[in-house]
């Protein structure tokens, strides 16, 4: 295993078990500590929210890069967030995993979980996952064994040495396989994928540990059409069982799978509404779609 992935594993393995928080921005790394495991319940969605956020901000050096933010996503929905750069898309999904802690305001997960009280992994554990844009698979190991890896990660590192799907893990593997169209290379090296491939196989990890809320950064840059098109049938294959937050530039994936859009702009809600109604919003074209 290279150094690399040792450090990726070490990574994983910390981060399902909690990491120790201490400033406003926390590594994620393997200066993650152990604290206690938070199991993932049933989040109270009964107001209709899964995630809420409330006049939330939070500056660098001064500058306010998340500006009284407040938007709520409901149970089951799929949301497109756009945004120019440095809107504070990439801010504000820190803030939702907790990764930077916000000066005011409040993050709520459904409606009793205050996410501010909670640590990096252990916000992970309650069943909020995250992808970032490039994907960290481990190239070495095959597409079956990076799914196996995705539920060992909530293992202890004895366990997970001894670690054997049983049979319900095994199903959940396979029905995992099929929904990310990766079944028929369950046994390739993850290094030989596509660029699309691997990134469905870093969202079918995500998967794996069923969360609730789906956080997903650029996930069709670099794809060709044909994974695009592919990728948007996934992700309207996963709404209603998951939420999830799409973070996105790509004009013509959002129009496949949105219903509703939010554009921030410097740190706020410039607009919401379908595509077509932001499309349309004056200031919108203003900031972000240009004339
Ligand atoms: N840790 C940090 N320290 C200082 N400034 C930061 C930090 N994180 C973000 N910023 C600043 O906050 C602003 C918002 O950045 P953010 O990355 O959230 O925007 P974004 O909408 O994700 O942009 P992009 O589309 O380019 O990814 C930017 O001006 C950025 O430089």
């Amino acid at each position: 295993m290279t150094p690399d992935l040792m450090d990726e594993g070490a990574r994983r393995v910390a981060a399902a078990k909690g990491g120790a928080t201490s400033g406003k921005t926390e590594s994620g790394g393997r200066a993650a500590g152990f604290a206690r495991l938070v199991t993932a319940g049933e989040v109270d969605t009964s107001h209709g929210r899964i995630l809420y956020l409330d006049e939330v901000s939070v500056s660098f050096d001064g500058f306010r890069a998340i500006n009284k933010l407040s938007l709520d996503i409901a149970p089951g929905e799929l949301r497109c967030i756009i945004g120019p750069n440095g809107a504070g898309k990439t801010t504000m999904m820190d803030i939702i995993t907790g990764k930077t802690r916000p000066d005011s305001g409040t993050v709520f997960f459904g409606s009793t979980i205050d996410l501010l009280r909670y640590k990096e992994a252990q916000i992970a554990a309650l069943g909020i996952g995250r992808k970032f844009q490039k994907p960290t698979v481990f190239e070495q190991l095959t597409v079956f064994e990076n799914l196996e890896l995705a539920l060992k990660a909530d293992k202890g590192v004895k366990a997970s040495v001894f670690f054997r799907l049983d049979s319900a893990q095994g199903d959940r593997l396979a029905e995992v396989l099929r929904t990310i169209h990766l079944a028929a290379h369950v046994n390739r090296p993850a290094g030989t994928l596509s660029h699309g491939q691997k990134q469905w196989l870093e969202i079918g990890m995500l998967l794996m540990q069923d969360p609730k809320l789906l956080l997903l950064d650029e996930p069709v840059a670099g794809m060709t059409d044909e994974e695009t098109a592919r990728t948007a049938e996934l992700f309207l294959s996963l709404k209603g069982q998951h939420s999830l937050m799409v973070v996105e530039h790509d004009m013509g994936f959002i129009q496949t799978i949105s219903e509703k859009v939010t554009v921030l702009h410097e740190g706020s809600v410039l607009a919401e509404g379908s595509l077509a109604q932001v499309q349309n919003d004056e200031r919108v074209i203003e900031v972000y779609l240009g004339r």
